[in-house]
């Protein structure tokens, strides 16, 4: 709703409609009411639109977009009929903007005639992001206020823009120091009585006519380009038609899940009844890392970056100092991408020390172990850790492979601990996942069965440019082979060779089981001909140079697969587009279900949203399960079936029975129930 209040010569409309203040009809309706009333109301000659508690307008109520299209483009009032009716006052109408003003909040503050904003505040079009564009007249509008590249820039980017850039831009008219209320009163006396006319943007022509061509294919930059070339009225019906498209597409439904997928992965819960709404986190102020590696320094950076002092110890001074210069060469890079400003770096390198002692680290908050992957290294470290950290220290450990309970203290980790964890990730600037301690974890369990069903493939056919081909036109940023090569085919062979010495076998290029499962020794024989991947100039590919970063079919790989499958005489046959897809990706969803099933996350949201960032799947696909989901678990099931009857040596294509009965519900389970199956007779 829409409070009204007066104070001396100014009407207030204050939104309320916690948590953000979305446009919900009880918003628009309340609008026209106070427009009504100002407007009747001799005694008001200005307009102030303020919201209340912790933002200004986070824009339409993206849950009403999963209504049908005709209740949807028949609610009124329409945000349109708003702006139209806020923009034709005789009254000025100022918008007082705190927090965010995103999506249809910055078009209704395009329809007022001024708008103010504290400086913390941000405004923006995420539309984007949710896979619509901004079609309450904001690629009209906008163009027609600002410069037509910044319009595109914000547009098509979906940034949120900071108050001081939006004030350079003209967005804003004015920041506010001190109280934004009795700032904008003071503003809404200074422009009353003065003529409204140039401030209404319909009005004003398109501030230039650059003709981007290179990105018209893109609907939000048709329809800025519109602005240009169309009358107001031409392109206003076009931003609704694109809209109306747009809306109903597969991609927006999508882009709408892993918007609230992504919040409701953050509501962690444990078994305890703990969870993210009542259990505080500590504060975390200084932090340690062990392990100048790799990762370790990459950890350190995100650190550093978010303002937090590091101490970074290694076993040895040489180590120690290749470190310290990752880091500072990393730092570089970001001021020379104007990630940072110079001081800023020169602030992070500050709050950095070195150390090869791990008692530096006896008054730390939190301390972050990540050393190489050996359980009896980690072990011993968090002994000494033991010792030498204060009590209230929180000991963490960087590992994707090795059980975290029989390093730190998984099982027992408290509610407190994951509480400030999940805190501390989200105050670095990172999305964290809640997961239970299973062999691999969650991410590299499931693309583990997408990168041995790749290679699989590659045994019976396949080439490593035409799997990646596949994969990347399904929208994966890099194909596995291309992932490989980037990571190291040396990585994955020495953990190979680790866990088998673990089993006492000794795997060899003739090694075609291991432990009951298929298993492919081609990325053995790539290691042995010394094709390592990128670093070396050739894997999977060959390479301009070793380091290079083109990657260039390789006729040679032909012949190594040749001669690998003629050795172990396994036959080889054309493989189909869909065949390659759903063995990648099928295999790892199977295992997402049996993932859900153990417990090992709480939602299938957690695995998607772990997917965008771990592997770049695209959003606009929702994530594996959500893809699965609308892909019909029926089918997905019954090809599960059909590869494990043809593939029974592998253990990722025994159907999860979650997944089993999923498929045979008598109507599709929405993914936010699934769990429910779990414990259902279905
Ligand atoms: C023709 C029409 C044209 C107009 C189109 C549009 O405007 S398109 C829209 C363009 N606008 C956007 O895309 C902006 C989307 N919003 C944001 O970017 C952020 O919420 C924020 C920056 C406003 C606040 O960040 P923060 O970290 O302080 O808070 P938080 O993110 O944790 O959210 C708190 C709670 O509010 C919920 N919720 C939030 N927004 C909406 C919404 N619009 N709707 C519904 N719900 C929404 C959110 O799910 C969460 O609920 P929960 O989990 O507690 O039940």
């Amino acid at each position: 709703m829409v409070d009204y209040r007066k104070e001396g010569l100014v009407a207030i409309f204050e939104v309320n409609n916690p948590p953000v203040n979305s446009l919900s009809k009880n918003v628009r309706q309340g609008f026209v009411d106070g427009l009504s009333k100002a407007t009747n109301d001799p005694e008001v000659k200005a307009v102030i639109i303020i919201g209340k508690g912790r933002t200004f307008i986070a824009g339409a109520n993206i849950k009403d977009f999963g209504k049908p299209m005709e209740e949807l483009m028949s609610s009124s009032p329409s945000l349109i009929d708003i702006g139209n009716m806020l923009e034709e006052s005789e009254k000025p109408i100022i918008c007082a903007i705190h927090g965010a003003g995103l999506g249809g909040g910055l078009e209704l503050c395009l329809f007022s005639h001024y708008r103010l904003a504290v400086k913390s505040a941000r405004v923006g079009f995420p539309e984007v992001n949710l896979g619509i564009l901004p079609a309450a007249a904001g690629t009209q509008r906008l163009p027609r206020l600002v410069d037509i590249t910044v319009a595109m820039d914000i547009i098509s980017s979906g940034r949120h823009v900071a108050a001081p850039e939006a004030l350079k831009y003209g967005i804003l008219d004015q920041i506010v120091e001190g109280d934004l209320l009795k700032e904008s009163i003071k503003f809404a006396h200074s422009v009353i009585g003065k003529p409204l006319e140039p401030r209404r943007l319909r009005n004003l022509a398109c501030k230039s006519i650059l003709y981007c061509i290179s990105v018209i294919h893109q609907f939000c930059l048709k329809s800025v380009r519109n602005a240009a070339d169309l009358s107001y009225e031409a392109g206003l019906m076009m931003e609704n038609t694109y809209f109306k498209y747009l809306i109903t597409g597969f991609q927006s439904f999508a882009l709408r899940y892993s918007f609230f997928a992504e919040r409701t992965a953050r509501k962690w819960q444990l078994p305890s009844g703990a969870n993210a709404a009542n259990t505080k986190p500590l504060n975390v102020q200084t932090t340690g890392i062990i392990g100048a590696g790799t990762m370790g320094t990459g950890i350190a950076v995100s650190l550093l970056r978010a303002g937090y002092p590091v101490i970074l110890v290694e076993q040895n001074q040489e180590f120690l100092d290749k470190g310290v210069d990752m880091i500072r060469n990393i730092l570089k890079d970001g001021v020379s991408r104007r990630l940072m400003t110079e001081d800023r770096m020169k602030q992070c390198l500050k709050a950095l020390k070195a150390s090869v002692d791990l008692k530096h680290l006896a008054n730390v908050d939190l301390v972050i172990e990540a050393v190489y992957e050996n359980i009896s290294l980690k072990q011993e470290i968090f002994k000494k850790l033991d010792y030498i950290c204060k009590p209230s220290a929180l000991l963490c450990s960087n590992t994707s492979s090795i059980d975290i309970d029989m390093n730190v203290y998984g099982k027992e980790t408290s509610a407190e601990t994951v509480a400030t964890i999940m805190d501390f990730g989200k105050k670095i600037g990172k999305v964290s996942i809640l997961v239970k301690s299973c062999h691999l974890f969650v991410a590299n369990r499931m693309h583990g069965c997408f990168q041995t069903e790749a290679k699989f493939i590659l045994e019976e056919g396949a080439l490593p440019d035409e799997v990646d081909r596949i994969l990347e036109d399904f929208g994966m940023p890099m194909g596995p082979f291309k992932v490989s090569d980037l990571a190291g085919i040396d990585i994955s062979c020495r953990i190979q060779h680790e866990v088998a010495k673990q089993h006492d076998i000794e795997l060899t290029l003739q090694t075609r089981f291991f432990r009951g499962e298929r298993y492919s020794s081609l990325s053995n024989r790539l290691y042995e001909l010394g094709r390592l991947g990128r670093k070396t100039g050739k894997g999977w590919y060959r390479y301009e140079k070793p380091g290079g970063k083109n990657a260039i079919p390789d006729n040679d790989i032909k012949d190594v697969i040749r001669i690998h499958c003629k050795e172990l005489g396994i036959e080889q046959r054309q493989i189909s587009t869909q065949e390659i897809l759903e063995r990648c990706l099928y295999s790892a969803i199977n295992e997402g279900f049996k993932i859900i099933e153990e417990g090992v996350v709480d939602k299938p949201e957690d695995i998607d949203v772990i997917w965008w960032y771990g592997f770049g799947f695209p959003r606009y696909m929702g994530g594996p399960m959500f893809y699965a989901s609308q892909t019909g678990l029926k089918k997905v099931y019954d090809r599960v079936c059909y590869y494990h009857k043809n593939f029974p040596y592998s253990s990722h294509w025994v159907p999860s029975d979650l997944l089993r009965r999923l498929s045979t519900a008598p109507n599709p389970v929405p993914i936010t129930q699934w769990k429910t199956v779990l414990h259902s007779k279905l």
